[in-house]
């Protein structure tokens, strides 16, 4: 049992219209420390009339915050900033408890889940229409932005905590209501959020987080997707469950953003600081153990640099020290599960069956328990192998040789995906034309690490739609209603 300074912070049942209810569910399903492989907890597994119940009371609620004034949503919002900091090693601690990434990891998540809260505290006041002059010219036209309505927010295992906030955050200063369905394996960080949000002023029904296991997973996913009252998912999570939401949202023609799956090439050429692109190149790899959806999947180097590059970046991966995430030192932790395993393993063999070289082997170490995994590192990938592909969402360093800019953009865009890529180089050209040229929503450039609550994180193409963070990213919880003024040049 982890020790927490705010034991409270745990919770064991679902957050519905600001009560900590008591669920009528016969079943129940067991989160556990990946880490460890021990019993965290064992939650209701709700049903469907309580979760129907739990919508509901988002309805309620939303028929009195939509008149809310921003600067209290905002008042609100900067509560639970403070909040979150104040207990940011508790945070850190549940999410290192049930996600197993390190403690220093945990503690930047929370403290990047806190900036949205921060940010959005701001951004609700600046919620802007515009003012039009159509064709008639005793006519205006304002635009107005209201809130969407009720949403259903869908998250992920990885970013336990940030993933949540990076969605009620826009949606509570739009004046929206939420209902959260954490993953099953990391319940606990959303439950948390839901206590501080409470302890923050959050009206009931405002912020509700509701409970199921994997197997209800599903029929809870098309309810709400069939729910007449939702009126926007905002979901994060990979492509093939996107398509799925989409598919089933259809009937209600509900509005959606998609947070998906990504395929990001990392792109150093001859010209780049050589150690610092691969030190960054190491943390966008292997930052979670390669479980983000921004990280590096395939590292392409230009010849010239190429053996070189290979040598300091397998130096540095010899360094890492990987053990449970709570040990002082340990700089990479375990995976979530051993389907995340299977994945690496699978691709790791696919692509030395076909040709890569292996410069570290890494694999298995049963020794720390059943999902700690030592990285690998392959080179001479190849365009036909599943690494480049697919998104293996763990810790194998693929690096594949390429000779000009044009040739590693084709390569690049190769890819039904298009959430982030990397580009390092000195050259001007070189990066504007990669920047422009890359099919991705996002390009970072000579720097592994980028996100921010500041900045418009989205994907093109099957790595999703919507923009979260930013100026833009209240956008997603609104409706832009038009007003035109008619004859308002006759003066009676
Ligand atoms: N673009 C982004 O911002 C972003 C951020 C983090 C993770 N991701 C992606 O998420 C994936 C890894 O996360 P994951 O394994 O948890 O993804 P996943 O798609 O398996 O699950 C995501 C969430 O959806 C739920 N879910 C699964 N099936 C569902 C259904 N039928 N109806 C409703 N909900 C359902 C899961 O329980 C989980 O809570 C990767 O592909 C990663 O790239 C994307
Ligand atoms: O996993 C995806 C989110 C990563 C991030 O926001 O830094």
């Amino acid at each position: 049992m982890v020790q927490l300074k705010n034991p409270d912070l745990i919770r064991s049942t679902p957050f519905v219209n600001g009560e900590w209810i008591t669920s009528k569910s016969t079943k129940t399903f067991k989160v556990f420390d990946p880490a460890t492989e021990e019993l965290i907890i064992e939650l209701p597994d709700q049903t469907r009339e309580e979760i129907e119940y739990a919508i509901e009371t988002c309805h309620i609620a939303y028929e009195k915050f939509k008149h809310t004034s921003p600067y209290e949503r905002a008042k609100w919002l900067r509560n639970l900033y403070n909040l979150i900091i104040e207990n940011v090693d508790d945070l850190a601690k549940i999410i290192t408890w049930e996600n197993g990434k390190c403690l220093t990891d945990a503690i930047g998540e929370i403290k990047y889940a806190a900036s949205y809260f921060e940010w959005f505290a701001e951004e609700a006041k600046r919620i802007y229409g515009h003012t039009i002059q159509p064709q008639n010219q005793n006519n205006k036209v304002i635009t107005y932005k209201q809130p969407i309505g009720v949403v259903g927010l869908l998250c992920p295992f990885n970013f336990p905590s940030a993933m949540g906030a990076r969605k009620l955050a826009p949606a509570f200063a739009a004046g929206c209501t939420t209902i959260l369905k954490p993953d099953f394996q990391t319940p606990l960080s959303s439950l948390a959020l839901a206590y501080l949000a409470h302890e923050a002023g959050f009206p009931p029904g405002t912020f509700n987080v509701v409970l199921v296991s994997q197997a209800s997973t599903p029929e809870m996913g098309l309810l709400f997707c069939e729910s007449k009252i939702i009126k926007k998912i905002s979901f994060t999570g990979s492509t093939p469950v996107g398509k799925l939401l989409m598919k089933q949202s259809s009937s209600t023609l509900k509005k959606l953003s998609m947070e998906l799956g990504g395929n990001a090439p990392v792109i150093i050429f001859d010209d780049a600081k050589l150690d610092w692109a691969v030190e960054q190149a190491i943390a966008s790899k292997f930052r979670s153990l390669g479980q983000t959806c921004v990280c590096a999947n395939r590292i392409y180097v230009q010849a010239g640099v190429y053996e070189k590059f290979n040598q300091k970046f397998i130096e540095k991966v010899k360094h890492f020290k990987i053990g449970n995430g709570f040990e002082p030192g340990v700089t990479h932790a375990c995976l979530i599960n051993d389907r995340a395993i299977l994945k690496v393993e699978d691709h790791f063999k696919d692509a030395v069956s076909k040709g890569a070289k292996v410069l570290i082997a890494g694999g298995k170490l049963p020794a720390l328990g059943k999902n700690f995994y030592a990285p690998s590192v392959i080179c001479d990938v190849t365009n036909d192998m599943k690494v480049v592909n697919e998104e293996t969402f763990g810790p194998l360093g693929a690096i594949i040789k390429f000779e000009t800019k044009e040739q590693v953009l084709h390569w690049c865009n190769d890819t039904p995906f298009g959430l982030a890529s990397y580009v390092f180089s000195e050259n001007l050209n070189n990066i504007w034309y990669m920047s422009e040229y890359l099919e991705s929503g996002m390009v970072a450039v000579n720097t592994g690490i980028f996100t921010d609550a500041a900045m418009p994180f989205g994907g093109v193409k099957e790595s999703g739609f919507g923009r979260e963070g930013s100026m833009y990213g209240i956008d997603d919880y609104t409706v832009v209603k038009s007003i035109t003024l008619g004859n308002i040049y006759h003066h009676a």
